[in-house]
């Protein structure tokens, strides 16, 4: 595992140990950056097997980034971690406060983090690819993204405006942004079919905030 520059002036205790290729970690970097919060980035190499290490475990005993280490309080799992930062740094929420719109954002996060990433992560499609083949690796990738997707499709449409669920960007864009850029960009889905998707992709994409929370903008970014 390796320390990185922080993202800005680290005047805070927050530690974000990811892979610059990790969309749970891309997850937590777009939401400090939302927050204003800034951190110390750790790099943990996946394909190095870094979070296999004892010194990794103490920190997450299922071996997953990203995790987030404030003073004394260690927190795995991107949805754990950022229901913590937003009891902990209130300052811009993560959740609106219209009790309908606040359940679509956890609805489309849960979504994203427990019915689509899971189904096609990394160690998951090794292991389809080594019993069923490379082909079929990827059609179970797309199969399980596009049914995720489809009920996204339906459940943000009528309440998406430039973001999810509105104006302003919480917690179901912070999920979905970096679920449809990745998989858009490694398993060759068609987006013309997700309008909605798009346009949140698109809105944020235009944040700095996003921008900066960008795989290619890490310190351990690889060309
Ligand atoms: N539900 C967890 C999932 C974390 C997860 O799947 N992390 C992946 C990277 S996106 C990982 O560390 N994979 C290592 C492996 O598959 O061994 C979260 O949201 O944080």
């Amino acid at each position: 595992m390796s320390s990185s520059s922080s993202s800005s002036a680290s005047s805070n205790k927050l530690i974000l140990y990811s892979f610059w290729q990790s969309s749970c970690a891309w997850r937590v970097r777009f939401a400090l950056n939302v927050k204003g919060l800034s951190y110390e980035y750790r790099a943990v190499n996946l394909p190095k097997g870094e979070h296999l290490t004892p010194e990794f475990e103490k920190l997450n005993p299922l071996h997953y980034v990203p995790v987030v280490v404030d003073g004394d309080v260690v927190v795995s799992d991107s949805f754990a971690i950022l229901l913590y930062l937003e009891d902990k740094y209130p300052g811009k929420a993560l959740l609106p406060v219209d009790p309908q719109l606040k359940a679509i954002n956890l609805q489309a996060a849960s979504i994203v983090s427990s019915s689509i990433q899971p189904l096609h992560m990394m160690g998951l499609l090794k292991h389809v690819q080594e019993k069923l083949g490379s082909e079929e690796m990827l059609s179970w990738a797309q199969f399980h993204i596009e049914k995720g997707f489809l009920a996204l499709e339906k459940l943000l449409k009528n309440v998406a405006g430039k973001f999810a669920t509105g104006n302003e960007v919480y917690l179901a864009d912070v999920f979905l942004a970096p679920q449809i850029a990745a998989a858009s960009k490694r398993f060759n889905i068609d987006m013309s079919k997700y309008p909605t998707l798009s346009k949140i992709l698109e809105s944020c994409m235009a944040l700095p905030e996003f921008e900066a929370s960008m795989p290619h903008r890490q310190p351990d970014a690889e060309p």
